[in-house]
């Protein structure tokens, strides 16, 4: 599914933005799309300039861009924490709950965001809202379609299988999954939600992010807001 976009300028300020709170010999946590390449982007040029980091990816998208601009990868059972995630998101409520997995990449990205000392979301304002409303992506083996589909029925969603753009039939994610879209309408309990979908049996796991987040760098027309998750 492709997540409706916010400018581009707007992003770019935002993953820029984010990338400053990289300190030297920090390890950090890289995550999937648009936005998040900004800041991947960003911290090459760092390193160019002799900031010393290790990158953890997300997807074997970010993995390719992070060592394509010069940032040594690490894998995630290689290193003991991660000091900051950078990654992007599909949508943010004033809660700072989270849909991710527009990239289908919600599965690595979740263990590294929820490993990192400090996990900052970086969007454009297309993606903020009071609740959450876009319907959430569940990640699932392939084998338990049809029992998954049942159950996200039983819990009020409608679920669409994402089927590839350059490619007859299901996406298969980085783990060989696929991955069904599930729209519940709006969201007024994400942690009650996020609860359910992780107790489906084949459930791999799903795009809802909820107290997870530190910050969220909002790039804007003239600036970057910064939305904290204890209100400072
Ligand atoms: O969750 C994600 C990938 O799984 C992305 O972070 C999310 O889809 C936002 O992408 P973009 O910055 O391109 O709008």
């Amino acid at each position: 599914m492709k997540t409706p976009g916010g400018s581009d300028a707007a992003k770019r300020r935002a993953g820029e933005h984010a990338a400053e709170r990289v300190t030297d010999g920090d390890v950090v946590g890289l995550g999937t799309g648009s936005t998040a390449a900004h800041a991947i982007r960003a911290l090459g040029r760092a390193v160019d300039d002799g900031l010393d980091v290790r990158g953890v990816a997300t997807s074997y998208a970010s993995r390719d861009l992070a060592r394509e601009v010069g940032i040594p990868v690490v894998g995630l059972d290689a290193v003991a924490r991660i000091d900051v995630a950078i990654d992007g998101a599909d949508q943010v409520d004033d809660g700072l709950a989270l849909i991710k997995g527009g990239g289908a990449a919600h599965a690595r990205e979740k263990v590294v965001d929820s490993a990192a000392d400090r996990f900052v979301v970086v969007v454009d304002p297309s993606k903020t809202g009071p609740e959450l409303d876009r319907p959430i992506p569940v990640e699932l083996l392939p084998d338990a379609r049809a029992a998954v589909r049942r159950s996200l029925r039983e819990l009020g969603g409608t679920p669409t299988l994402r089927t590839a753009e350059r490619k007859d039939g299901p996406v298969v994610t980085d783990n060989g999954n696929v991955v069904l879209d599930a729209d519940f309408g709006t969201i007024t309990d994400p942690g009650a939600l996020a609860t359910d979908l992780a107790t489906i049996p084949g459930v791999v796991e799903h795009g809802l992010f909820v107290d997870l987040v530190d910050e969220v760098h909002v790039g804007r027309e003239g600036g970057v807001t910064v939305r904290r998750a204890d209100g400072e």
